[in-house]
């Protein structure tokens, strides 16, 4: 299993990001399927409104027809056309006739209204008298039934429908609109004005009237009701939301390991300024007097520090040496107060990547006027590398050695180029690597080779610094052997140029 080296802060990042992903992602496919619901209940409120209409519609004809027959009595005539017009209806269930006392007659379903005469509930378009929950006897028992009459007809129309009017089971209210006043005929009164007044503002409501008879629907669905409809819906919407939860998870994980990880701090690094840097003395090894300093960089963010041996190989592989190189320069005109000292100049050592010398852009330093101070030499310092071997190096390094820059070849023996090559090679200094001086004591053949390099170098007059000098006995085989300079923890570990100049100027 990958192990993902994450802070506390960046685990609850990715944590807290997953989840709001997953929220957001939960709550829009909540909010289109709230949408989804509302569209079903206008769909319902449009359905009962038409099946209002047909059943308006039916009575409205049915009624005008009979009347504009002007039948006298209840004879065969009058039957016929009855029991023809009830035949072809398709809500209405009994036709009554009346014109006299002497002449009732009805076909279908009687009703009991015209026994018992009271005023009707409203008065509907055609002047046609409406009474709502009429009783009916029909054989043994009762049943109610809505009451129609215009003129001498009267028609009764079975209840049944208005109590299917939806097929959602939400609270719902049909009313007839009669002037001003909106006339509760069937549903849960006062639902349509209170949802007219935003009073199911926490339900989800529907409501409408007619465009060609004056009744309105409205429905309101509770919340509660949503989510028993929707369930499913809903269920499958919430594991689509953990899934995206998922995925955010491992994204947000990979991407932050990749932003955390040490390359991108690394580059990250090089534009904020997260590099600093140290100065090591390089003394004369029989004086112990500090003939210069070696400018070493450092690393830090707000994750920590990380050392050269980290950092350089991934300036390297990122192709940001010149980059890297030039926030060094920059960082020590900064830190140069410190360093300026009176009398002798201080020899300057930067360390340069060869590809920066190979391609020639080091020159940049000869035309932009950097590392140009009375105070300092400079010493330009290239690890050997077989890059450097090649002859547009050489003419690099010969440009900058005309211009005053003096060359050292840093930790020399462990690299491609060998004692004779050094004659065409136009250097100052050669470093013995550090690994020379730590093997002395063993009497490692490395180290035997010693003698030999200082007796090259000093017929081409080519100073030696040794490095890494820990112990006074080391100094003391080194002067013996003949080497002039030295470096290393018995002079002084790298150091911020403020300890430099109190320790050293
Ligand atoms: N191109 C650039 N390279 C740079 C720069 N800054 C550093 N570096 C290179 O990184 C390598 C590691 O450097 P660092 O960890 O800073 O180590 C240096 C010294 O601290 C260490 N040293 C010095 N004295 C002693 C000692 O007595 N004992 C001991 N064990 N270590 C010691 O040696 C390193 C200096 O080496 P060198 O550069 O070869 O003189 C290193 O290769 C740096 O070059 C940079 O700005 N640019």
């Amino acid at each position: 299993m990958k192990e993902y080296n994450l802070s506390i802060k960046d685990w609850a990042l990715v944590i807290i990001i997953s989840t709001l992903m997953m929220s957001v992602f939960f709550s829009l496919g909540l909010f289109a399927l709230q949408n989804q619901f509302r569209k079903e209940l206008d769909q319902q409120v449009d359905q009962a409104l038409t099946k209002i209409q047909d059943v308006v519609k039916e009575a409205q004809v049915t009624l005008l027809y009979l009347n504009s027959l002007n039948v006298v009595g209840c004879g065969p005539i009058t039957l016929k056309e009855m029991q023809k017009t009830l035949f072809d209806s398709q809500y209405i269930k009994g036709i009554s006739f009346k014109e006299s006392a002497n002449s009732i007659c009805n076909v279908g379903i009687q009703n009991t209204r015209t026994t018992k005469k009271t005023s009707p509930d409203f008065i509907g378009p055609k002047k046609i008298s409406v009474w709502l929950n009429t009783p009916l006897s029909i054989f043994d028992f009762e049943k109610n039934a809505i009451t129609i009459e215009q003129d001498k007809f009267t028609a009764v129309i079975s209840e049944v429908f208005l109590k299917h009017l939806t097929a959602i089971d939400a609270s719902w209210e049909l009313i007839f609109l009669e002037k001003d006043t909106k006339r509760h005929i069937e549903g849960t009164p006062n639902l349509f004005k209170e949802v007219e007044l935003g009073r199911h503002a926490n339900d989800i409501n529907a409501l409408k009237c007619s465009d060609s008879i004056s009744y309105c629907f409205a429905i309101s669905s509770t919340k509660k009701l949503f989510y028993k409809t929707s369930s499913t819906m809903i269920f499958i919407w919430f594991i689509c939301s953990f899934l995206i939860f998922i995925i955010s998870f491992i994204l947000l994980l990979v991407f932050f390991e990749r932003y955390r990880s040490i390359e991108s701090r690394v580059i990250r690094g090089i534009r904020k300024n997260c590099f600093y840097c140290l100065y090591q003395p390089i003394v004369a090894l029989e004086s112990r007097k500090v003939v210069g300093c070696e400018v070493l960089a450092r690393f830090r963010d707000d994750k920590g520090e990380l050392s050269p041996a980290d950092f350089i190989p991934i300036i390297i592989k990122r192709g940001r040496t010149w980059n890297f190189t030039k926030k060094i320069i920059n960082q020590f005109s900064l830190d140069a107060p410190h360093l300026k000292r009176s009398g002798d100049n201080l020899k300057v050592s930067f360390n340069f990547f060869a590809q920066d010398i190979d391609s020639g852009i080091i020159l940049e330093i000869l035309e932009k006027n950097w590392l140009k101070n009375e105070h300092f030499t400079f010493v330009i310092e290239v690890t050997e590398d077989e890059k450097l071997s090649n002859l547009s190096s050489v003419e690099v390094l010969n440009k900058l050695r005309s211009n005053g820059y003096l060359i050292a070849i840093d930790d020399f023996g462990t690299g491609y180029s060998n004692l004779r090559e050094l004659k065409e090679f136009p250097c100052h200094i050669l470093k013995i690597d550090k690994t020379f001086v730590s093997e002395m004591e063993d009497g490692a053949i490395r180290s035997s080779l010693i003698p030999h390099i200082v007796g090259i170098s000093k017929m081409i007059d080519v100073a030696i610094v040794a490095e890494g000098i820990e112990y006074g006995e080391q100094q003391a085989a080194l002067i013996k052997l003949g080497i002039d300079y030295g470096q290393g923890y018995l002079f002084g570990k790298p150091m911020k140029p403020e300890y430099f100049r109190k320790i050293f100027l």
